[in-house]
């Protein structure tokens, strides 16, 4: 089967600083796929090198079986990897539903008419109140972003990645700064993510993000240290020594 992801020998470094060195990683089809590891190991160099924020020194990068190393962030989005966005891009005066709705239309061939405003984007405005009724937030459609919870928000996040229908997920550190009950939530949310979606999550909250996964890799000053099942790396005496710290 041809992998969704594979990275092969990836390597990236800031001036001196070795900061990815030499990184193998490989994603079926419908994998949940942990990142974990200390700070500053590298995690969220990854995902910028995967996402193609950053460019690696070597190294190559395949989604679903196509070279995507020498292709800029955006032709990578076209191509099926999305990330979640950051909400403080968002327009936090407008509407969850618009939203999502610009979300959607950076995906579809419309153009984006400002003087045309939403009004003739019926199809539109129907699949981003789809998105938003799957992560539990249609009774919230029309009411402004700034005035969510910030659960709320992150499960924003989520449904505009989801609208851009990907291959490929990357979530980072999804659970941060949530409430024991919006973990649940957002626990629940990602859960329910359809299989044909493949996810890469980057994760310090190894309590409710163990749960998600199939295979987690551990990373450590740049490098793989240890790759493989849940149970595998989990019961890895390295995986204790570096992350879990006994
Ligand atoms: N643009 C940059 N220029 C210089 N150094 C950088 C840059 N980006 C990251 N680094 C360094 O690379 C190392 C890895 O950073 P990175 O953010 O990828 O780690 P991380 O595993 O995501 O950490 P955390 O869990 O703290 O977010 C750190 O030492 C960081 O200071």
């Amino acid at each position: 089967m041809t992998a969704v992801l594979e990275v092969e020998a990836l390597t990236r470094s800031f001036g001196g600083l070795k900061v990815t060195r030499g990184v193998n990683l490989r994603l079926e089809p419908g994998e949940r796929h942990l990142i974990i590891g200390p700070n500053g190991a590298g995690k969220t160099t990854l995902f910028h090198l995967i996402a193609g924020d950053l460019r690696p020194d070597s190294g190559s990068i395949r989604l679903a079986g196509r070279d995507v190393t020498p292709s800029p962030t955006a032709a990578r989005a076209q191509q099926g990897i999305a990330r979640t966005f950051q909400i403080l891009t968002l327009f936090g005066r407008d509407t969850l539903l618009h939203n999502v709705m610009l979300a959607l239309m950076g995906k579809s061939p419309m153009r984006w008419r400002p003087w045309g405003g939403f009004g003739g984007h019926r199809p539109l405005r129907e699949r981003a109140l789809r998105q938003l009724e799957a992560v539990g937030l249609a009774d919230k459609a029309e009411l402004p972003l700034e005035q969510t919870s910030y659960g709320e928000k992150r499960r924003l996040e989520i449904a505009m990645a989801l609208a851009q229908d990907p291959l490929l997920l990357l979530l980072d550190e999804p659970f941060a700064g949530l409430s024991a009950e919006e973990r649940g939530t957002v626990h629940a949310l990602l859960g329910s993510i359809a299989r044909d979606i493949t996810v890469l999550m980057i994760e310090h909250d190894m309590d409710v993000a163990l749960a998600l996964a199939d295979r987690i890799t551990l990373l450590h000053y740049g490098e793989v240290i240890t790759a493989g099942t849940r149970q595998q790396v989990v019961d890895d005496p390295r995986t204790r020594e570096i992350y879990l710290g006994h």
